[in-house]
């Protein structure tokens, strides 16, 4: 899918719903490339954290995966940077959100690896306002994420992980979870964040 096409259908949908979901969103290439880059890269993912650095603790009851942030050192990684800040753009210029940044990890379940239902952002005291979540194989089962409606414990969305497929939403909003993943799972977790400060510490650190 062209880049307008795909920023198009995200700025209508998370305008109607909050969120958006869109198949085969990059190149297959870029897909294949950032997937073999994770792979390669398999032995530097390490257990995730939860919560603030001040606060970060491991919570292996909330969440299984491992993860590895990006460090733009491979090409396929600053190509998804690259789409990443051109629709960082072009939210600003149609929503006035004042995104100032985005970050991404890696991330990898095993099978039994699943994160229960959470937040990305808690209002007014993050500076997380969009999720993106793009996956990058397809396993044939297990793994869904789930997304609630805004306030209910009504089921939104199920998303089965399928290689090429972007989800955005709107961090503060939906609750969502990662059910228990069957086969090996690969995504990049990504968030735009407002320049929000607490008490002079840009929130949230890595
Ligand atoms: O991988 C997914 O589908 C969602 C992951 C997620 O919720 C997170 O990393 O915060
Ligand atoms: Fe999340």
């Amino acid at each position: 899918m062209n880049t307008e096409l795909l920023f198009d259908r995200v700025l209508d949908d998370v305008h109607q719903q909050g969120y958006a979901i869109i198949e085969q969103a990059l190149c297959p290439d870029l897909t294949a490339q950032l997937y073999a880059t994770a792979q390669a890269q398999l032995s530097a993912f390490s257990p995730a954290a939860i919560g603030r650095q001040d606060e970060q603790q491991l919570n292996s009851e909330v969440r299984k995966d491992k993860t590895l942030w990006f460090s733009g050192s491979c090409a396929a990684e600053r190509d998804y940077l690259a789409v990443m800040e051109a629709l960082r753009l072009t939210v600003n210029r149609h929503f006035y959100l004042g995104l100032f940044d985005y970050e991404c990890h890696f991330a990898y379940y095993q099978a039994g690896d699943f994160y229960k239902k959470h937040y990305d952002a808690f209002k007014g005291r993050s500076n997380r306002v969009l999720t993106t979540v793009f996956y990058l194989n397809t396993p044939t089962q297990g793994g869904e994420l789930v997304i609630y409606k805004p306030r209910s414990k009504e089921v939104a969305e199920r998303v089965a992980p399928k290689a090429g497929t972007l989800v955005v939403f709107e961090s503060e909003r939906f609750m969502h979870e990662v059910l228990p993943a069957q086969q090996p799972r690969f995504s990049i977790a990504g968030w735009f964040r407002k320049n929000n400060s607490i008490a002079g510490v840009i929130d949230p650190p890595r």
